[in-house]
């Protein structure tokens, strides 16, 4: 527990991109952004980078000697709230939602301090320093000022603090690098799971919880664009950025529609031609991205998850089974997954489903990247070796490479039905 709980509070010491299938990527690209950065750090180390199965790109950080990033030089402390210092350490800019406090005197352009509100107890909007618990996650320029981050009376956007250097050492770069839809931010045990779905043309696919679309995309790209895909998500405005993000993409074999997954089986229906619900045996394969806890998410500097809310999230997702149960095909493919570590909603979800519904069998999450299932779950060797889940440990029935346990954290499993 307490070596999941280190793993946790750490950042992974990778950043992930999918690469677009669909478009034509130049690594050249990539290397002249960071020999810049290189540069500009005063340093002569590249950060490594390289490929995994085509579609995915690694990215490493900057070797341990080759910068000093735990020097709090002198400067201004920026105060963000504990989200938005995960992102900073993964190697994102400072968004202006995520300013709680700035000092009065600033100037545009001006290095400062990124502290993390530990607590969120900084009132946003502090001008004095924050004397509650913080954590300092990194260096940047000031892009905004008090009064647009606070005074003018509307929702401040945009990048309030570029980053210089995460205390991470991970490269602060994004997907805007690149021609739009190229890269894809994405964590590698996401990506692994549109490698389970393995998406083929002509294919009919249901994603059943699908924003913001990022597994949707996946699939569409891996089949070329050319597989029969059904986007579903509850919430309205979600569809909306569905949708965006496959113009951006150039993905078209995709239709999005904002419906309760719970609800998407009907023996009423017509066909699966439009929107939902739909017949029995439609798709040839479900993916099930449920709505979990995302206790898994790394790193996490703060959590206000209750026991309740904890424990409500495996309702949901038996509701959401029951529903991809009726509509796959026999013969086909259900991939459940989640972002979360707990038992309740991983192994435990596989022997529920096992148990209520006899036509499910369980099959190999192919390809296995991440560690067996826990032992002493209920889950046998032979099941738990059939199923993944990205956690630090190594497992002697199935030890993992490396870069596979140092991810979020994050569990998939494959069904047939007979
Ligand atoms: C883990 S996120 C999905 C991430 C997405 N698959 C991706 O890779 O980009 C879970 C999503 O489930 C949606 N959701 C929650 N309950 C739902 C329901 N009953 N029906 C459909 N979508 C639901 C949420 O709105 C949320 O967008």
């Amino acid at each position: 527990m307490e070596n999941l709980q280190n793993w946790l509070s750490l950042p992974p010491k990778y950043t992930t991109f999918r690469i677009n299938r669909l478009k034509s990527f130049n690594s050249d690209i990539l290397k002249d952004f960071l020999t810049t950065q290189t540069n500009e750090l005063h340093t002569s180390v590249i950060p490594n980078f390289y490929f995994l199965n085509l579609d995915c790109l690694v990215l490493e950080r900057w070797p341990e000697d080759s910068l000093d990033v735990t020097v709090e030089y002198q400067g201004k402390e920026i105060i963000v709230d504990a989200l938005c210092a995960a992102a900073v350490l993964r190697g994102a800019n400072v968004f202006a939602p995520g300013v709680v406090g700035l000092p009065v005197n600033c100037n545009l352009n001006e290095k400062v301090k990124i502290y993390g509100d530990l607590e969120g107890h900084c009132k946003r909007g502090l001008k004095i320093a924050y004397t509650g618990k913080k954590l300092f996650v990194g260096t940047g320029l000031l892009k905004m000022l008090r009064y647009e981050l606070f005074d003018n009376g509307v929702q401040p956007s945009g990048i309030a603090v570029q980053t210089i250097m995460p205390i991470s050492r991970l490269p602060v770069i994004n997907e805007a690098i690149y021609p739009e839809g190229v890269l894809v931010l994405q964590n590698l045990p996401s990506i692994v799971c549109g490698w389970v779905v393995d998406a083929r043309p002509n294919e009919y696919i249901l994603d059943m919880c699908a924003a913001p679309g990022n597994k949707t995309t996946h699939l569409a790209e891996m089949s070329n664009d050319e597989a029969i895909i059904i986007a579903l998500d509850k919430t309205p405005q979600k569809i909306v950025k569905i949708k965006e993000n496959c113009s951006k993409q150039g993905v078209q074999c995709v239709k999005a529609y904002s419906f309760d997954s719970t609800k998407c089986f009907s023996s009423n229906s017509t066909g699966i031609n439009g929107s939902p619900p739909y017949p029995s045996h439609s798709f040839d394969k479900v993916l099930l991205d449920a709505p979990c806890s995302g206790l898994g998410q790394r790193p996490q500097l703060m959590n206000k998850m209750t026991p309740k809310m904890l424990e409500s999230y495996k309702f949901v997702q038996r509701k959401l089974m029951s529903a991809a149960v009726q509509v796959l095909k026999s013969g086909g493919r259900l991939i459940y997954s989640t972002c979360t570590v707990t038992v309740d909603e991983n192994e435990g979800m596989v022997l529920w489903a096992l148990e209520k519904f006899p036509c499910l069998k369980l099959v190999r999450a192919d390809p296995l990247h991440g560690s067996p299932g826990l032992q002493g779950c209920g889950l046998s060797d032979e099941q738990r070796m059939m199923v993944q889940r990205f956690s630090p440990e190594i497992d002697p029935l199935r030890p993992t490479e490396p870069i596979y346990r140092d991810t979020i954290g994050f569990f998939i499993a494959t069904f047939t039905k007979i």
